[in-house]
Parts: structure tokens; sequence; C-alpha cells
């Protein structure tokens, strides 16, 4: 497996390697970037590859120790790698699902830049890729007590394949009935700090005296498995992921009067008076927030509750849809463990043997009418891919053939 522009090929010179690299099997890539060579890859456990990053200055002629950020990908029996955009490196796992094969490293955004200066080390960051284009992930916000775990409940029992929770972390002590891992990750304040400055978390706000965060890992979930993505978070959190890179629908619910707001948080009785009284008083700032320009997309009103909810779905549009013909849109296939990479007219391709695609033939089944005529000409297939430019880290597989 290897790169095709030989331009950022580079061999690093025997017992130059850090230790646990097998120079021997090359169990590694190499990336040059700007001055910068990236060795990605290490040691093996028999069958699997581990995927470490280590950096070696050209101009100085040291290792450097980088601080590396986000969730690194799970050892593989093979990988490649390629520069994209001169300021990441693109990571494809050979025999992997398609949920987990495209990962990027950031080695020079202006993310990883802003956290090197933070931080006062070299940084690197990991980023998993996301195949096709899913349907946009759905923000809920709105005032405490205002319905919207209500309205969410009742999308996720009518719509189960189609939407996913995005599962929060909370310091906030469980309420009687709350599952750990189902309704929130509860976890200790201590942790939940040392994972976000680890940049685990798309967002984390603190919300009525507790801090409450959404991880990359629990969008990860839902959007590996398919589906869309509901997350339920506060205003401030919103406002976070609208600055960002997820490109999501932004929905504010909103109570008929802050009296009927007050009756809810009440009649719910999951909190003390003073508690209470601090969402109250914080659900006044939200309401006007809500209503800033540019912030929301939507603004429904929770009156009636069967009403609001037809609302919801005709936003969603799934008021003429069941679950039942629900077909998700991400594909599924598998790259083959022996396969080369090139980046040619800003495309990528994956070459692989026609015997290569043959075996993996039953993962390549939404290819193969397509690849068929292909396979019996020529010895070698390329599948095409592009890496979007709108949607960063998302990879849109794959409709043309080299
Ligand atoms: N349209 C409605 N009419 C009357 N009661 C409602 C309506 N919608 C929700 N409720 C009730 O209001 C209370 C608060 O609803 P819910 O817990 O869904 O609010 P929430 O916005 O998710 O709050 P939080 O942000 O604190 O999690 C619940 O007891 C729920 O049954
Ligand atoms: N910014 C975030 N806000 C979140 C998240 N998960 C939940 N929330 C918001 O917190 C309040 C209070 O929730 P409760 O369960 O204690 O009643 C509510 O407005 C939620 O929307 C999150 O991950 N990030």
């Amino acid at each position: 497996m290897g790169q095709e522009n030989s331009d950022n090929l580079f061999d690093v010179p025997d017992g130059v390697l850090p230790a646990g690299y097998d120079s021997e099997s090359k169990g590694y890539q190499t990336v040059i970037v700007n001055d910068k060579i990236y060795v990605i890859g290490g040691s093996s456990d028999g069958a699997r590859l581990s995927i470490d990053v280590k950096i070696f200055d050209k101009s100085t002629g040291k290792w450097l120790i980088p601080t590396i950020l986000g969730s690194k990908p799970m050892p593989s029996k093979g990988h490649s790698s390629i520069p994209v955009n001169n300021d990441q490196i693109l990571i494809l796992k050979g025999d992997c699902s398609a949920a987990d094969c495209f990962w990027f490293l950031e080695v020079d955004t202006p993310y990883v830049r802003e956290q090197a200066k933070l931080l006062g080390t070299d940084v690197v960051a990991w980023t998993k890729g996301v195949v096709g284009d899913g349907p946009k992930p759905v923000v809920i916000s709105g005032p405490s007590g205002v319905g919207k775990g209500t309205l969410i409940a009742k999308l996720m029992k009518e719509f189960p394949t189609t939407f996913g929770f995005s599962v929060s972390h909370t310091t906030r002590a469980p309420r009687e009935k709350e599952i750990n891992g189902v309704h929130y990750h509860f976890t200790e304040r201590s942790i939940m700090e040392k994972e976000i400055r680890e940049a685990k978390f798309l967002e984390s706000a603190l919300v009525h005296g507790n801090l409450y965060g959404t991880s990359i890992e629990a969008v990860e979930a839902v959007t590996d498995a398919g589906k869309r993505c509901i997350l339920d978070i506060d205003v401030q959190g919103a406002r976070t992921v609208r600055a960002g890179s997820l490109d999501a629908s932004f929905i504010f619910i909103c109570p008929p009067s802050f009296e009927e707001l007050e009756k809810r948080l009440r009649a719910r009785g999951t909190e003390t008076e003073e508690q209470i009284q601090k969402r109250l008083r914080n659900a006044r700032a939200e309401l006007d927030e809500g209503k800033s320009v540019g912030l929301f997309d939507h603004i429904l009103v929770n009156d009636d509750l069967e009403t609001c909810y037809e609302n919801l779905k005709k936003l969603l549009a799934l008021n003429d849809r069941t679950d039942a013909n629900y077909q998700p849109t991400a594909k599924s296939f598998k790259i083959p463990l022996s396969h080369s990479i090139s980046n040619k007219d800003q495309k990528f391709l994956i070459h692989c043997r026609t015997s290569e695609l043959g075996k993996e033939r039953t993962s390549f089944t939404w290819l193969q009418s397509l690849l068929e005529p292909y396979c019996k000409q020529n010895d070698a297939a390329g599948l095409d891919f592009a890496v979007s430019s709108l949607q960063p880290n998302y990879v849109t597989a794959s409709l043309g053939f080299s």
C-alpha cells in the first residue's frame, strides 16, 4: 500500500525512527507537509498496526513531540495517507467499513495553529471523515421546561431508524428515571474538563450551574449508524455549533407564555425551588437570544403538544413518511486492504487491483453494476472520491472510475 505522488514519499533513515516503529515491515507511511515529515503508523500486534503520529522537523533535523488532540483511529491491517490542501493528511484504513475508513489528521489548520499557541507545543488533531452528504443534524434548543425533551422523545418513538439522539455529557446528578449512557453520560467535572481540553467536544457550556457538552463521539455514533442526529442543547451550545463546522438545522422552541413555562417546570417536579428560580431567570435571557438574527433557522411555539409536534415533522419533511420506507443515504463499502491513493485535479483516486475488488465484491455491492464491465476489461480499477470543500471532513464518494 502506498502513495503515488512520490514527491511526498520519504524514507526515514534506519536508526532514526522512534522506538516501536517497525522499519522492516514498513508498518508506517511518511507524508511531507511544508517542512515537516509526518510518520503515520507504528507498532504491530501481529494482525493490526497502530496509527500513531511522529513528526520530524526537516529544518532542525529533530523529532518533535506534538500534543495530539481528538480520538485517534483504532489500529488497522494497513493504511495509506496523502496530504490534503497542505494543512491536513487524509488517512485511508484498508479492510475497514465505510464508517471507519477515512480519517483526517489536521497538521496546519487554523484550529491546530490556535491550539498550538494556547498550549505552547506542536499540535495535531484527529477527525474522522464522514462518508456522503448525510441528512443534516438537527439542533433543538429552547428554555428549560419548554418541552424539547418531550418533542424529541415523540420523534424518536415514531421514527426510531431515522433519528438518533446525541447523548450529551453532563456534570449534573441523574434524575430518578434517567439512565447513564441513554439520557446523558453523567460525568465528574474534572474528567469532563480534561476531555474538553483534549478537544473531544464539539461544544460545551455551563448551563444552570452545571457543565453540559456534546462529544464528537456522540454525534459520530449516530451518523455512523446512518441516522439523522438530534442534539438537545442550550442556546450557548447552539451558538458554538452554528460557528463551527457542523452543518445543521437549528430549531428554537418557545413557550406560549412565561407563566406556562413556569407551570410546566414546576409540574415536572424534577428541580428544587432554588433550581426552578435559576432556570426561570436563565429562560428570560434565552428567550431573547432565541430571536437573535441568524442563529436559528426556525422558531416553533409549543402550545398544544400535538400541533407543535406536527409542525416539527413538517419542518423535518416527515409528515408524508413513515419510518418503514426510510432509506438511509449512507452507502456501504469497504476499501480493500491492498490499495494505493493518488491526488489529481482536486480529486483523489483509490487504486486497487481487480482481484482485490473481487475479494471485496460483497462489500462493494452498490458499485458492483458499475464496476462489473470495467473489471472484465481491465486489471485495475480506481474509485473516485472528493473531499468536500463545503463540509470539511466529508468525503463524497464516488461517481467515476479511472
Ligand atoms: N405542549 C405541552 N403542553 C403541556 N405540557 C407540556 C407540553 N410539552 C411538554 N410538556 C411538559 O412540560 C414538562 C417539561 O417538558 P420537557 O422535560 O420536555 O422540557 P425540556 O425543554 O426538555 O426541559 P429541559 O431543558 O429542562 O430538559 C414535562 O412535564 C412535559 O410533560
Ligand atoms: N450546551 C449544551 N446544553 C445541553 C446539552 N445537553 C443538554 N443541554 C441543555 O441543558 C439544559 C438543561 O438540561 P436538563 O436535562 O438538566 O434539564 C437544557 O436546556 C438542555 O438543552 C449539551 O450537550 N450542551
